[in-house]
């Protein structure tokens, strides 16, 4: 393989990176790069700073660089259940499969991330130096291990596509407005506040542009594989308020295959906007012929992990998808809204037709494949928005909006 040509593929990525995406819905050079990336050999690793646990930059003899998260535990170890969201342990293949998915529901707003198996001696700890050096030990077998892992068996992690450095392209870190109060015994507002996401939209950067609208596309995403972690986003600087955030850190996704947090949804449903072309996305999936999970599968067919994903995390992607599609009452009219777990009543809906709005869906304008006759979008009977009440059929008092 000739290195020096290949070696662009890294500043092809860079240079594709947008306002809008980070990536061309049609442009190959994602899926050259990750293939290329399954065999390139490495030439430095050191440990990343920051977060709680163990990341590697990895560094490629062409230059290019991988952000690295090892594997900790099998696929199909589920999150424990007395287990808070954050101390969840993460999973690697969780990066892989959130990539796939934010692909396929046409954001790409999550970096390139494949999975690879490194061999601890030669790939790391050969190449490893200082305090990170310090962190490898013998097995009484006398292997090799890293964080628990031990050689001759061979280490799986996710590899992610590095990011322009942020000196050169900055960005910006902003608190999510839902996040979680990531304490054992107190809630956060949103929680227990119907109102919440009024306050929220007379919030800057939320009261104009397109940022709810993104948050909103990035709840459907975590709901879709269960991710609670979503403390904070980034976006880049450069391109201003205007932005699309970038999709980091997926690796609490995937955790519990059985069980839904519609909690996760609740910038959607407290409030009532959604993006047209994520709708058409959710609804191509939900006609089919290609379920969502079957396109997973093949999507990530081509990673050398595979299968990415224990297959009841798949399931939990159909079932989940027809949720996001209650909460928006897209599917069909019903008299009582449905009840989301936990007590929490949830996002009644009436009929409203759509009205894609080109303005605010720039760049993101994905194909809508058959625009259903009626779209019942989310609306609410008392005065607290699209949250919190029981609804009678047909009641017309706010209707959220397809943007
Ligand atoms: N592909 C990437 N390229 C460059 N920088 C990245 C990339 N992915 C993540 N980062 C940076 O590294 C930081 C840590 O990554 P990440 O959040 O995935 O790790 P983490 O251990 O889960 O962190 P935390 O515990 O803070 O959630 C991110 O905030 C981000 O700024
Ligand atoms: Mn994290």
């Amino acid at each position: 393989m000739d290195f020096r040509e290949n070696a662009t593929l890294w500043d092809n990525f860079h240079l594709s990176i947008s306002q809008d995406e980070l990536y061309g819905a049609r442009d190959p050079t994602v899926n050259r790069l990750l293939q290329y990336m399954t065999t390139l050999p490495i030439s430095h690793i050191s440990q990343k700073e920051g977060g709680t646990q163990i990341k590697l930059t990895i560094e490629f003899i062409d230059g290019g660089r991988a952000l690295f998260k090892p594997m900790r535990h099998p696929r199909e170890q589920q999150t424990l259940k007395n287990q808070f969201y954050f101390t969840d342990f993460e999973r690697h293949n969780a990066e892989i499969a959130a990539f796939h998915l934010d692909r396929l529901l046409g954001f790409r707003r999550a970096v390139p991330t494949m999975g690879r198996t490194v061999n601890i001696t030669r790939e790391l700890y050969m190449l490893a130096k200082g305090d990170l050096l310090k962190t490898f030990f013998f097995s009484p077998e006398k292997n090799h291990c890293f964080h628990g892992k031990c050689s001759p068996d061979m280490l799986e992690g996710s590899f992610a596509v590095f990011l322009p450095g942020d000196t050169e392209v900055p960005r910006v870190r902003w608190r999510h407005p839902w996040r979680r109060s990531y304490s054992r015994r107190r809630k956060a507002q949103w929680e227990e506040d119907n109102e919440y996401c009024k306050s929220v939209k007379e919030t800057h950067p939320y009261s104009e542009g397109r940022r709810l609208l993104d948050i909103v596309d990035m709840s459907i995403l975590d709901f879709l594989m269960g991710n609670m972690d979503r403390h904070h986003y980034e976006t880049i600087k450069m391109f201003g308020n205007n932005s699309a955030p970038l999709h980091l850190d997926h690796g609490r996704g995937f955790g519990k295959a059985f069980h839904d947090e519609v909690s996760i949804l609740a910038p959607l449903y407290q409030c009532c906007v959604l993006r047209h072309s994520t709708l058409a996305s959710l609804l191509r999936f939900h006609t089919g012929p290609e379920r969502l999970s079957s396109a997973m599968l093949t999507s990530m067919a081509s990673d050398p992990l595979q299968p990415v994903l224990w297959p009841p995390h798949l399931a939990a992607l159909d079932r989940r998808l027809n949720i996001v599609l209650q909460r928006t009452s897209i599917e069909e009219q019903r008299g009582e809204p449905s009840q989301v777990r936990g007590g929490q009543a949830a996002a009644a809906c009436t009929e409203v037709a759509a009205r894609p709005r080109a303005s605010s869906n720039a760049g993101f304008e994905g194909p809508f494949p058959q625009r259903p006759p009626n779209l019942h979008l989310c609306q609410s009977s008392t005065r607290q928005g699209c949250h919190g009440a029981a609804l009678p059929r047909r009641t017309h008092t706010r209707a959220a909006t397809i943007l």
